[in-house]
């Protein structure tokens, strides 16, 4: 295993601690979150009651490969904690999401719960976000004019492929990968993307977090909300 690979191993199964018996948690998606379900899979097996709520197909499959039981919001609409990657984290623990394609669940499992803890390497901690080109998921309809207003807001839409073919997300949609550069006020941007017509969420994610769990070298450390 890689440097880069311990690293999510680390912090992945250090954010499982935070799982408390009986509770209910969003599963985030993604190389780190990886790590985080084939730790509660072993703790299940040791008798924790628990039940998750996956945010991609992905991590669906791994929860069910390493037994953690799942449940869905037509059954819990009130999460205790969610678990779940990132791509950037600022200071202010406002964040970058969606390398994956998973935001819009993502975000959907975040706003339900009550506590969001983040799991990262060091080297995605930034003082101003936005060197990682913000994912903002539209719909397959008209995606071209969306592409064309969020163009006007500064930068030049990316639309996201698979090898030969365009990226489709779990939800049916399209990814536009928008490289803004330096990301002066988050709030504002994501206000501005969302006003456009055919844009389904973006990737800003703004005050959601709650405690940030970085790897650096062989420890962990934890930021919390101030
Ligand atoms: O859509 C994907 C998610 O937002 C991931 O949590 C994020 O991209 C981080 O993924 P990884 O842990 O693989 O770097």
């Amino acid at each position: 295993m890689n440097e880069a690979d311990q690293m999510k191993k680390l912090v992945g199964e250090a954010a499982v601690e935070n799982v408390e018996d009986g509770m209910k948690v969003g599963l985030g998606s993604g190389s780190t979150v990886y790590w985080m379900v084939k730790k509660l899979g072993e703790r299940v097996k040791e008798g924790l009651d628990v039940e998750g709520v996956p945010t991609s197909n992905t991590t669906a499959e791994w929860a069910r490969e390493f037994g953690v039981p799942l449940t869905d919001f037509s059954k819990v609409q009130e999460l205790d904690l969610t678990i779940d990657g990132a791509d950037e984290v600022d200071e202010q623990l406002h964040l970058i999401k969606g390398g994956g394609g998973a935001l819009f669940r993502e975000k959907v499992v975040a706003a339900a719960a009550k506590e969001l803890v983040i799991i990262v390497d060091g080297s995605k901690l930034v003082s101003q976000l936005g060197k990682f080109a913000l994912p903002v998921e539209v719909l397959p309809f008209g995606w071209e004019v969306t592409a064309k207003h969020i163009a006007a807001l500064g930068c030049s839409p990316q639309l996201r492929t698979a090898g030969e073919e365009t990226y489709v997300t779990d939800n049916g949609n399209y990814i536009l990968d928008c490289p803004f550069g330096q990301i002066k006020d988050p709030a504002t941007l994501h206000n501005d993307l969302k006003d456009i017509v055919g844009v389904i969420e973006t990737g800003l994610f703004i005050g959601m977090a709650d405690k940030i769990v970085v790897g650096k070298q062989d420890k962990v450390e934890v930021i919390s909300k101030a």
